[in-house]
């Protein structure tokens, strides 16, 4: 994250110009790359290939002065592709970018040159990766949209009055003047907007930036999709009154964003990355870093960082270009988003027996690291995306996250592409696929891929079967011996494991005690490992406190089942089939002798609703616990998983990210993101040892 402020935003492998011919063609293909781009289409190149075509139309202009072209991209709002017929009372302009912390610390010192006194006051806040619109406000009520169109002139997009939350209709206090900001499209609205898109027979958008710059242009659509404002200027209109105009004139940005929230505008106060306002350059690059270390868990895109002197003073004496203003920068972060070629589809059977395909792409840098796979989620997924061997992709991948495939680039086409072969037969044991639900599953379902699952159920966050790994797994059902994980218990005998190969008296003897251990595992842990869908070790844990016994968990119906903190109605179904499905399964194990119930877990009430669960009692009763950092002292030995099996025992709730529900986080050795997160948050700490003796109770 933090090479983010050396090199690694900018654009590599710069293509020279190496004639005027190639000159005017980059100029060319950079226009109607802009014009898709602000239009709401979608643009043949992706942010990285369309910056590295404009430094190098700046390289050669610098070359060749008298060559530039009067519709050359680089001195332009828009690269000058769009344009407006509503007049902007003040332009709006682009910003200049900076790509690491030196650029920034040798822009910051040019412009204390042009000002001729040090900057005191800098403002950091998030680039919101959306569109810039005016919103035009008389006596409190909003009256006009206008987007950003060449700078000086935008287009009027009052009909999207209305459908953007952030921007009320009508302020707190009756005052008229512009408010400038972004309008975006957060991950939950870019989803809902794809899906009703497609319903109504669209193509998606290529991702959340190209379809607010869409929805905010259609008119008359059928649906309407919800979009988000984040305010970042207020000015004064013609009407303004003379004592707010001078005020809005005066104040520091960091105020004004202070009175736009009052007067009821979302700003970027209302999230994890508020504006600050800090007061040397070091102090800007530490903020910058904050930020983008930030940036994954974001629930809106941002492409960068903005930094602007706070100062009206100093805004007003550094003045602005035709492009950008000189008081302002920003600090580009690397590009989240390429575009790429899909080479090939893989068909991969997961331990349940589903059948997911698999992106296989040309090789693409992104975000830090080299992205060959991508998630496509199910086969219908492809057909609703029209995706094509060969296709030119737009992939999308931030921090820890699984790279997925936004849309194909339609347009880029060569008529070489060719269709997604679908399986006929399940590609793991040849039997025939079940494709009545949108994610197609082997119609052996987990009997497909028995070692996955019976080595699934072996592992330490399961039944933890010491000496039971992948190999003898596979050793085990080669030789017949293990059809299903009840086999294990009622079926297996010591005889039978000392007739395998490497299979001597001591390692049977204590594969024998690990399987005695095993039927002590709570009933948590026994869910956990029949593997049931949708369900993984943390969902598990929740079923089975919730219902206490593994009669319950049977006896619940899917409306029961949505009792459970995080189940809906969708998952719910799939569980309640799963485990039908499981019963003979279940049956075997608790036979075998298997536990069946949940420590220090109460069966709910017959009427219970769900904001009382019966269990949660104890130390942590009510508190979200988050835990990071290596543990030391007394939970030195605990992995993440039992630190979250002893959180829930001791009644709080166990969760994996930090946010402004959080009560309480473990901050081990070596802590980063969240604890500075929490700290930013003021969210409760505690070391291993403090935590330790508040649950002293339940260890052990
Ligand atoms: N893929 C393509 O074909 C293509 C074409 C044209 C442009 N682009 C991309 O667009 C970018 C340049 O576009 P641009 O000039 O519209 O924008 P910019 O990236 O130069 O930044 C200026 C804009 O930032 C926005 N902004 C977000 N948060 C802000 C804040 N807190 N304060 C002030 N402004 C804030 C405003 O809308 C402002 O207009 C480049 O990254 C380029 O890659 C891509
Ligand atoms: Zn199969």
């Amino acid at each position: 994250m933090n090479s983010m402020t050396t090199t690694s935003a900018v654009p590599s492998g710069l293509p020279a110009l190496s004639d005027s011919a190639a000159y005017a063609q980059a100029v060319r293909d950079a226009r109607r790359a802009a014009a898709a781009y602000y239009e709401g289409g979608t643009s043949a190149l992706d942010d990285d290939a369309y910056d590295r075509l404009v430094r190098a139309i700046t390289v050669y202009e610098t070359e060749h002065p008298d060559e530039v072209l009067p519709d050359s991209p680089t001195d332009k709002v828009a690269g000058g592709a769009v344009e407006g017929d509503v007049p902007h009372t003040v332009p709006m302009l682009s910003l200049d970018n900076v790509f690491s912390g030196e650029e920034f610390t040798t822009w910051a010192a040019s412009l204390e040159r042009r000002i001729g006194r040090e900057v005191t006051s800098w403002n950091v806040s998030p680039k919101l990766d959306g569109l810039a619109v005016a919103a035009r406000y008389q006596e409190g009520r909003l009256t006009r949209l206008v987007t950003r169109g060449d700078g000086t002139a935008g287009e009027d997009v009052s009909h999207a009055i209305g459908t953007v939350e952030g921007l009320p209709d009508l302020l707190t206090e009756p005052v008229t003047l512009e408010v400038r900001g972004e309008v975006l499209m957060t991950a939950a609205q870019f989803e809902y907007a794809n899906e009703v898109r497609t319903e109504h027979g669209g193509d998606p958008f290529a991702n959340p930036r190209n379809a607010a710059a869409g929805t905010l242009r259609a008119k008359d659509r059928a649906y309407t999709v919800p979009m988000t404002f984040f305010g970042y200027g207020l000015l004064p209109l013609p009407g303004t009154d003379a004592t707010l105009a001078a005020e809005l004139q005066e104040a520091a940005h960091g105020a004004l964003m202070d009175r736009a929230a009052a007067w009821g505008v979302n700003t970027p106060a209302s999230t994890q990355v508020p504006g600050v306002v800090v007061t040397t350059v070091e102090q800007v690059v530490e903020q910058v870093e904050r930020i983008a270390g930030l940036r994954a868990e974001l629930p809106f895109g941002i492409d960068g960082i903005v930094v602007k002197a706070d100062l009206a003073a100093d805004q007003r004496a550094a003045g602005s270009g035709t492009r950008a203003p000189r008081w302002a920068v920003a600090f580009k972060l690397p590009a989240v988003e390429k575009i790429t070629r899909l080479l090939d589809v893989e068909w991969n059977v997961g331990r349940t027996g589903i059948i997911a395909p698999r992106a296989v792409l040309e090789p693409v840098e992104i975000d830090g690291s080299t992205v060959t796979y991508a998630t496509l989620h199910n086969p219908a997924d492809i057909t609703r995306r029209g995706l094509l061997l060969g296709d030119q992709v737009m992939v999308y991948k931030a921090g820890d996250i699984i790279p997925r495939i936004e849309a194909p680039v339609a347009h880029l086409r060569t008529g070489d592409e060719r269709e997604i072969a679908f399986p006929a037969a399940c590609p793991q044991c040849g039997s025939g696929i079940d494709t009545s639900e949108q994610r197609w599953r082997c119609e052996r379902g987990r009997n497909c891929h028995l070692v996955a699952s019976i080595a699934y159920a072996a592992g330490r966050d399961q039944l933890d079967i010491e000496g039971l790994g992948h190999t003898r797994v596979v050793q085990l059902v080669e030789a017949g011996l293990v059809t299903g994980l009840p086999d294990l218990f009622d079926r297996l005998t010591r005889e039978q494991l000392l007739g395998l190969e490497r299979m001597g008296e001591t390692s049977t003897d204590n594969l024998m005690a690990a399987l005695e251990a095993a039927r002590k595992q709570p009933l948590s842990r026994v869910l956990c490992a029949l593997g049931v869908r949708g369900t993984g070790r943390s969902m598990s844990r929740r079923i089975a406190r919730y219902f206490a016994t593994m009669d319950g968990i049977r006896a619940a119906d899917a409306e029961a089942m949505q009792r459970v903190d995080g189940i809906g109605a969708e998952k719910a179904r799939v569980i309640v089939a799963e485990l039908a499905e499981l019963a003979d399964q279940i049956d075997r194990l608790a036979a075998a002798g298997l536990s069946m119930t949940e420590p220090g877990a109460t069966p709910p009430a017959a009427d219970d609703d769900p904001e009382t669960p019966g269990a949660d009692a104890g130390p942590l009763a009510g508190l979200k616990v988050v835990v990071t950092g290596a543990m030391t002292g007394p939970l030195e030995q605990l992995s993440r998983n039992q630190m979250n099996e002893l959180i829930e025992r001791a009644g709080g709730k166990s969760s994996g990210s930090v946010s402004k529900n959080t009560s309480l986080l473990v901050a081990g050795e070596g802590a980063g993101a969240k604890r500075a997160k929490a700290e930013s948050l003021g969210i409760r700490l505690a070391t291993p040892d403090e935590f330790a003796v508040m649950v002293a109770d339940f260890l052990g």
